[in-house]
């Protein structure tokens, strides 16, 4: 277990001044300008943005798969490894399409990233495989499938298993319930809601789903001017100004978010404080 000890709540990605341009044909795109964002240990913080607005860069600069072109990200005090065996322990990472390697099985694909550690004997990764394996609910006779006689569900389920291998304390999710049916949806919900109850795991996931982002995040965070203008709880992000949330939270499909947020069916730590909550603007 990777998990280094420290106080509930202290931060675990602190993200300041992040600049992140890239060299276009067409001249230099900014995507990130000045962002700052701070990630506490056992929150589950949702990034919320229009398309296009940088928060699947911003899970790769949080993974070391890209770099700040200014300012600093760190993940437990230091800046992110690059894409490696090692970085592996210290962040899991669902990609959007879950990802397998066609040619391993189940039980390969979630070992990957243990046996490329070359530290353990095989008998012992293989049991570690099994256990991740049933830690996402899937029965062991699953182990030896090709990921093609997988359903989407199940090839959510082996990816997450294969992001949790190495016990990390950070897990980052892109789009989690992206082309799930509503029922496989609330099923992989009540799955991470669990791991994050039992792992004590913290969580950033990129969801344009108000479903998903409701029933996992205990705080959110949003995306736009190339910055992350507020973070805070749903009342918080709601109250702020912007025309970005407006349409998001009060639009046409918006509309069910504020009912739920009236009905109580937001969870009690997402919802905040009836009153005047101070959110973080310009988040830091
Ligand atoms: N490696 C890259 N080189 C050049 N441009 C890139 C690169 N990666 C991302 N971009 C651009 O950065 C911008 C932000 O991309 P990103 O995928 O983070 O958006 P997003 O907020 O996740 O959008 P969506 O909600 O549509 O998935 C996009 O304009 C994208 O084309």
């Amino acid at each position: 277990m990777t998990f280094t000890p420290g106080a509930a709540g202290a931060p675990l990605v602190e993200i300041r001044n992040l600049w992140t341009v890239f060299q276009t044909p067409d001249g230099d795109q900014v995507v990130h300008r000045d962002l700052d964002l701070t990630i506490r240990r056992g929150e589950v913080l949702s990034l919320v943005g229009g398309s296009g607005t940088g928060k699947t860069v911003l899970l790769r600069q949080i993974l070391g798969l890209e770099h700040p072109s200014k300012g600093t990200v760190s993940v437990l005090g230091r800046a992110p490894g690059q894409f490696s065996a090692k970085a592996a322990a210290n962040v899991g990472m669902l990609f959007q399409h879950g990802a397998l390697f066609s040619a391993f099985n189940v039980l390969d694909n979630i070992a990957f990233p243990l046996r490329e550690l070359k530290v353990l004997p095989d008998e012992l990764i293989r049991d570690a495989a099994l256990v991740k394996l049933q830690m996402v609910g899937l029965d062991p006779k699953h182990a030896t499938k090709s990921p093609a006689d997988l359903s989407g569900g199940m090839i959510k389920r082996v990816a997450l298993a294969r992001a949790l291998i190495m016990d990390p304390p950070l897990l980052l999710l892109d789009e989690p319930t992206a082309g799930l049916d509503p029922e496989g949806a609330d099923g992989f919900c009540d799955l991470l809601r669990g791991l994050h109850r039992e792992l004590g795991l913290t969580v950033v996931m990129v969801t344009h789903d108000l479903d998903t982002l409701f029933d996992l995040s205990t705080r959110i965070a949003v995306l736009a001017d190339h910055k992350v203008i507020v973070a805070g709880t749903a009342r918080d992000v709601i109250a702020y100004p912007h025309p970005f949330i407006h349409e998001y939270f009060l639009g046409g499909r918006g509309k069910r978010a504020m009912e739920a947020l009236h009905d109580g069916s937001v969870p009690a730590s997402l919802a905040g404080p009836a009153g005047d909550a101070p959110a973080s603007h310009n988040e830091r």
